[in-house]
């Protein structure tokens, strides 16, 4: 696509005069050829880097011994449980502090001014803005650590048009055009905004930025900026205070972490906001990793660059649709079915479950640990339910739940059941490509953006071939239970 070839362009054409970029064959992936070392950095600014820490390329994660390119923090002796590993002081985090100081001159209310037209969902771009201008002063007191950060992410928003097709998935695909529409129209309102802007007011020193370059700031703090605990608000609320933790985010991820992030003020030394702690003994050269959270691979690609095979949290959307689950149920042999006129007594309980209605929400989802969203569960078992006194006999959480055994009767589950079957071989149906076929194409000389393009969509018909093998299974143990 036009925009995403646009994006893919060189991400840091504008911001490099006073810090030109230099190929290098010693570190070609980060901002300059040889940083300065982050640990000792971090030292001497009265952070705390536990003494067996060193940054290695390649440190695996994943959880399935798996490596994987970049950077990442080794162990390089025995570390026992609870040891600390990092600790930062306050100075050290860098955040968007100025957020409300909207009014006024100055560099900070250009800044804010600027983070007001992003919108809520993309937080990152607010700090990206700040990175973005620490990145550019060449006087900035980040610039150890900015230094080390990588040149170029494997975000989606940069991949060729062509790649970004070959998600073959629609959700994620509204999501990747939708920051490249943004990245776009920011550049222009970006522009417009700094083009009478004095040289003292500017806060990216006089330099222009294009599309490219704040894309690299927007992935560079999605990838990398942790979500602290902000202030609580009046009525109860937990704020969240997105941070980039130098040294901190050189760790990489798995679902089994070895460590975890603590935030509180420490009692010895109160300046230190943010901790590390050994969550395990961690064994001499093993990675030190940090759970980033139990996501799908939507959020790990479009945030992160990466893919997570076996990914337990990953699940596919659908639209909850009358026509769509009729077609699936008489797919699966099941003689005219209702779901697009239901009863007006099944239709009060679609109201309920936000199915039907004016604040409906029609996105459901197959996979992840709930195997099929309660939601769509419960409808299918409730439209397929024969009277309405059977359903009235059970609350909405047993309805919901796939724990809970044929509520309504085995007949009734096998149908539902084998209707989300039937819906499973749509949605299948709607990749262009076999597993196959795409295993195939792994194989070859490819780009690293079809590689993670191929990997996302083999990991969606995973998860359908996942959901489909353990409602059949359920099934034949239901029927079998019924014959005895
Ligand atoms: C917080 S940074 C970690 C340090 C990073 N590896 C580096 O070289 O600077 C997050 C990035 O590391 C990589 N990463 C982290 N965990 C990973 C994993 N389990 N598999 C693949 N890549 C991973 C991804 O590129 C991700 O965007």
């Amino acid at each position: 696509m036009l925009m995403a070839a646009r994006l893919s362009s060189n991400t840091t054409s504008s911001l490099t005069h006073s810090r030109p970029l230099i190929t290098s064959s010693y570190n070609p992936s980060r901002l300059v050829q040889t940083p300065p070392d982050l640990i000792q950095w971090v030292r001497k600014e009265r952070g705390f880097v536990h003494k067996g820490l060193k940054i290695t390329e390649g440190a695996g994660g994943g959880g399935g011994g798996e490596s994987f390119g970049g950077l990442g923090l080794v162990a390089s002796e025995d570390i026992p449980k609870g040891s600390d590993l990092i600790a930062l002081p306050t100075h050290l985090l860098l955040q968007f502090q100025s957020f409300d100081s909207g009014n006024g001159d100055g560099v900070e209310t250009v800044l804010a001014k600027l983070a007001h037209r992003v919108p809520e969902e993309l937080w990152a771009m607010r700090l990206g803005l700040k990175l973005l201008r620490e990145r550019a002063a060449v006087d900035s007191f980040w610039w150890p650590y900015i230094s080390n950060l990588p040149e170029t992410y494997s975000v989606p928003i940069f991949f060729p048009g062509e790649d970004i097709k070959n998600l073959q998935y629609a959700p994620l695909l509204h999501q990747v055009n939708k920051r490249c529409r943004f990245l776009l129209d920011f550049e222009k309102a970006v522009t417009h905004a700094l083009e009478n802007e004095n040289p003292e007011d500017h806060p990216f020193g006089g330099q222009d930025v294009n599309a490219a370059s704040l894309g690299w700031a927007m992935s560079a703090v999605s990838s990398r900026a942790f979500r602290l605990h902000g202030e609580r608000l009046p009525d109860g609320t937990q704020t969240y205070v997105p941070m980039m933790l130098p040294l901190i985010d050189m760790c990489n991820h798995s679902f089994h972490p070895n460590a975890q992030i603590v935030q509180e003020q420490n009692k010895r030394n109160p300046d230190i906001l943010v901790t590390v702690i050994a969550e395990t003994h961690i064994k001499q050269n093993d990675p030190v990793l940090l759970n980033y959270g139990c996501l799908s691979n939507d959020f790990f690609l479009l945030d992160y660059g990466f893919v997570i095979p076996s990914n337990p949290y990953d699940s596919i959307e659908l639209r909850y649709d009358g026509a769509l689950l009729d077609a699936a149920s008489m797919a699966a042999g099941i003689q005219s079915p209702n779901f697009s006129s239901p009863a007006p007594w099944q239709q009060e309980i679609l109201t309920q479950l936000s199915l039907q209605g004016e604040a409906s929400l029609l996105k459901v989802s197959l996979g992840g640990p709930e195997m099929v969203e309660g939601r769509l569960l419960a409808a299918l078992r409730v439209l397929l339910a024969e009277d309405m006194e059977t359903v009235q006999k059970q609350d909405l959480s047993t309805l919901k739940s796939l724990a809970s055994e044929a509520p309504l009767g085995v007949a009734n589950e096998v149908t539902a059941l084998r209707t989300v079957i039937a819906l499973c071989v749509i949605a299948l149906s709607r990749f262009p490509t076999k597993i196959m076929e795409d295993e195939t194409l792994l194989k070859g000389d490819i780009f690293s953006s079809t590689e993670l393009s191929t990997q996302f969509r083999i990991q969606k018909k995973s998860v359908i071939i996942d959901v489909m093998k353990d409602l059949t299974r359920r099934v034949r143990t239901l029927l079998s239970k019924e014959t005895i």
